[in-house]
């Protein structure tokens, strides 16, 4: 009998300023399509952006809020642990050093996030240590710089099963629900002093400290 295939295991980073409901509906689907393990990860210090509003320690409770009562989805506070920009290359790395070279790993990315993947730190060699699933994002059309093109045009599959049989190194497009929800459409709505209501969990509204770090000073909110 042939053993078992290991579980995929997908990662989906993020700054999670703060996780809302696109962020967490995407996932959903991402971890049915693939049927695998996925951890929501939040940067520590994400690269070419904004720092975020929130510190790590409260963008990480409203991430654990907003999984409770689920097991689908998990939390990976791994570049939480490590100081300096979080690129995502010294991510995989640490992680293959976890968990080995032969586990088949998938790195979840929105289509705008993938679009800029020419400018990450080290952006080739992230093939030879994930796979990459690139999950469709409505109000950002795909794009591919011709370098992204280049790099891809043999990797990519329609095929789940394909994942499996390597460790690395295949692109697959994942199709999800068409949620036009951003982190800067939540910021907005608590800086006018308004609740985010059905764009983030209700459990991050039931508990209002858990987004303090958003408020307009002096809002009120009902
Ligand atoms: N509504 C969504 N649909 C699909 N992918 C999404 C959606 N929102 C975020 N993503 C993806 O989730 C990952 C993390 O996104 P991030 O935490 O920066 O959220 P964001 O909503 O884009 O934040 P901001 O508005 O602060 O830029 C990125 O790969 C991004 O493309
Ligand atoms: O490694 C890099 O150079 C790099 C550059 C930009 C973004 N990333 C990662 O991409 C993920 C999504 O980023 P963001 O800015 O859309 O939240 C998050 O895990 C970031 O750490 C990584």
């Amino acid at each position: 009998m042939q053993p078992e295939a290991p579980r995929l295991l997908a990662l989906f980073g993020g700054t999670f300023d703060p996780v809302h409901l696109g962020h967490l509906r995407v996932a959903w689907e991402a971890a049915e399509f693939l049927d695998a393990e996925v951890r929501l990860m939040p940067a520590n210090v994400p690269p070419h952006r904004p720092q975020p509003q929130a510190s790590a320690a409260q963008r990480l409770a409203m991430l654990r809020a907003a999984l409770r009562g689920q097991d689908r989805l998990l939390l990976d506070d791994r570049e939480l642990r490590r100081e300096g920009p979080s690129y995502t290359v010294d991510t995989l790395t640490d992680l293959r050093e976890e968990i080995g070279a032969t586990r088949p790993v998938v790195l979840l990315v929105g289509a705008d996030a993938w679009s800029g993947l020419p400018g990450w730190h080290r952006w080739q060699d992230l093939f030879g240590l994930a796979h990459i699933g690139v999950l469709t994002r409505a109000g950002h059309e795909p794009r591919e710089p011709a370098e992204l093109q280049r790099q891809v045009a043999a990797r990519r599959t329609g095929t789940v099963a394909d994942l499996a049989d390597s460790a690395a190194g295949r692109v697959i497009d994942i199709r999800v629900s068409a949620l036009e929800i951003s982190a800067t459409q939540v910021r907005n709505e608590l800086a006018a002093g308004r609740q985010p209501r059905y764009l983030v969990s209700d459990a991050l509204l039931a508990e209002p400290s858990l987004l303090s770090a958003y408020a307009a000073p002096g809002s009120q909110r009902d």
